[in-house]
């Protein structure tokens, strides 16, 4: 097994506004992650997660500590990681074709080849049909394949996404769910995606860490090992509640604790 991604004690503080205080986020945070790993990030809301991401893409630099790949300090972006957020981040004036060779232009391939790998990315996520098609004319979930396929046709070795299916409806949701599991399965990217949502945590993960309350530490890394043949819903399976209920247990605390901090912080 070899180790892609390592986090080495790391931490990461930011000044607070008007003070001279700085805000803990993050808090000797230690995880490695195998080559080709689906690894899911949860945490409650503050703890740090996207903090933990943006380390990772390198828009920004631990306080203390080292985020590796491949070994080497992450010292800023690269096209060996490729970024899905939340929000699509399409250009409107493009259509899904000139999106996803958009990304490949600023990595100088040739005209034509872009064309033709953007085509071949749009394929993967099913939307080869659309490719002519304008932002405005897709619906969210198409969007953010679109997004999915710009972030894969540059060919980067790892995918990180910073809940890119929370403003999806459910159903687009667990297919885009479904999709982005044959993907991964066909590329043998590294993933590392964060969510809020402990069923698609413990759906997509082979790994699922569970951070605390800010300052995020991790609290513990559950294995999920699921028999995804056994099952036709394996939503539906009594082991899957069984993991669902785990990570809920560790989060529960948390997010108590979290919301408690909250409270705290409001202003008499
Ligand atoms: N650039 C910044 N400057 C100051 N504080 C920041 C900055 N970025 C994040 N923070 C603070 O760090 C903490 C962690 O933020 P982060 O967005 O990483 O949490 P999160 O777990 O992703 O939150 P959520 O689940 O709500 O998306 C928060 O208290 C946030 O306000």
């Amino acid at each position: 097994m070899t180790t892609k991604i390592r986090f080495e004690g790391v931490g990461r503080t930011f000044p607070v506004r008007g003070g001279r205080e700085r805000l803990t986020a993050l808090e000797s945070i230690d995880l490695d992650i195998a080559e080709g790993e689906f690894t899911v990030v949860v945490g409650p809301s503050g703890c740090g997660k996207s903090t933990l991401l943006d380390l990772l893409a390198g828009l920004g630099t631990p306080s203390s500590g080292r985020v590796l790949l491949d070994g080497r300090p992450v010292t800023g972006p690269g096209v060996d990681r490729g970024i899905v957020f939340q929000q699509y981040a399409l250009l409107p004036w493009r259509t899904a074709q000139g999106n996803v060779e958009f990304g490949l232009e600023a990595t100088g391939v040739p005209k034509r080849e872009r064309a033709e790998r953007a085509r071949e990315y749009l394929e993967l996520v099913d939307l080869a049909a659309f490719a002519d098609r304008h932002p405005h004319e897709l619906s969210g979930g198409m969007k953010q394949r679109v997004a999915i396929a710009r972030s894969l046709a540059y060919d980067p070795d790892v995918l990180l996404m910073d809940e890119p299916f929370a403003a999806l409806d459910a159903q687009t949701r667990e297919s885009l769910q479904d999709e982005l599991r044959r993907i991964w399965r066909r590329t043998g990217k590294t993933i590392v995606f964060i969510t809020h949502g402990i069923d698609e945590a413990v759906y997509l993960g082979q790994r699922v860490a569970v951070l605390t309350s800010r300052p995020g530490r991790i609290k513990s890394v559950v294995d999920i090992q699921l028999d995804r043949s056994a099952a036709e819903d394996i939503r539906s399976a009594p082991e899957f509640a069984r993991y669902r209920h785990e990570i809920w247990t560790l989060l529960h605390d948390e997010v108590v604790r979290a919301q408690q901090l909250e409270k705290e912080a409001v202003p008499a």
